[in-house]
């Protein structure tokens, strides 16, 4: 069933990714967190199980959306300025979290390593057999990512939680993109765009020493 004109669609939320890289390959933080935020929505409508990870993720969006819209937002136009804006001024706690513990720099690295979570998943996700268990795709992703930077009790309830999601098909089907051959067409075309972001922000961070920020 394709979906309904106006319905919440995971197509466009994908598609913001596309849209935060520039041709001179910065990173636009708007259409960024604009990314993010639909896929907050997205997991929010699979259920209360999942509130602590949106709750986490809505706070560092949040810190992020204040940055952007304040004194300084011309600062914060792209990733490139706002690790060029931090550095040059002193407002990246490097060694420790103490007088800057809510950087842009430390929160979007949170976010930059979700990314690669998000990257894995759905790339599971498109190219598993059609019986495959969406929480099994979901824990190996999470394993060969995120789970190296969360204590055990984040990881333990992480992987509860996984279980609650659905089916490969039914997930497929909730994405409002289609039948599950459509949502697998439109993720083989999102991927490469996050996979874009993600590689321009590893590179930026890289660079700069960023990739451990406390
Ligand atoms: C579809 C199932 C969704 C599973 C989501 C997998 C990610 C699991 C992350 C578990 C995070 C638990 C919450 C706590 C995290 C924080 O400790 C930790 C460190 O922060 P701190 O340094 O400020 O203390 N925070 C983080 O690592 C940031 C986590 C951000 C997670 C965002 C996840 C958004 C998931 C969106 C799902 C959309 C699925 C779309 C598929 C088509």
């Amino acid at each position: 069933m394709a979906a309904a004109a106006g319905a919440f669609s995971l197509r466009e939320v994908l598609s913001a990714f596309q849209a935060a890289v520039t041709e001179r390959r910065e990173v636009l933080l708007g259409p960024y967190l604009r990314g993010w935020r639909g896929l907050v929505r997205f997991l929010n409508s699979l259920g209360a199980i999942f509130s602590f990870i949106s709750k986490d993720a809505v706070a560092k969006i949040q810190i992020m959306e204040s940055y952007c819209g304040g004194e300084r937002r011309e600062e914060y136009r792209t990733l490139q300025s706002m690790v060029a804006y931090e550095l040059a001024s002193g407002l990246v706690d490097i060694q420790r979290r103490s007088e800057h513990p809510d950087s842009g720099c430390r929160t979007v690295l949170r976010l930059h390593r979700a990314l690669r979570w998000l990257q894995l998943f759905l790339e599971g996700l498109r190219t598993a057999q059609e019986d495959s268990k969406t929480s099994t795709i979901c824990t190996d992703s999470y394993n060969a990512s995120l789970a190296a930077y969360h204590p055990w009790v984040v990881r333990k309830a992480a992987t509860v939680a996984f279980c609650a999601l659905p089916s490969r098909n039914a997930f497929l089907e909730i994405m409002n993109v289609g039948t599950p051959e459509e949502a697998v067409v439109m993720l083989g075309d999102a991927l490469p765009h996050i996979s874009s972001v993600y590689g321009i922000t590893e590179e930026l961070y890289a660079q700069h020493k960023l990739l451990n920020l406390p």
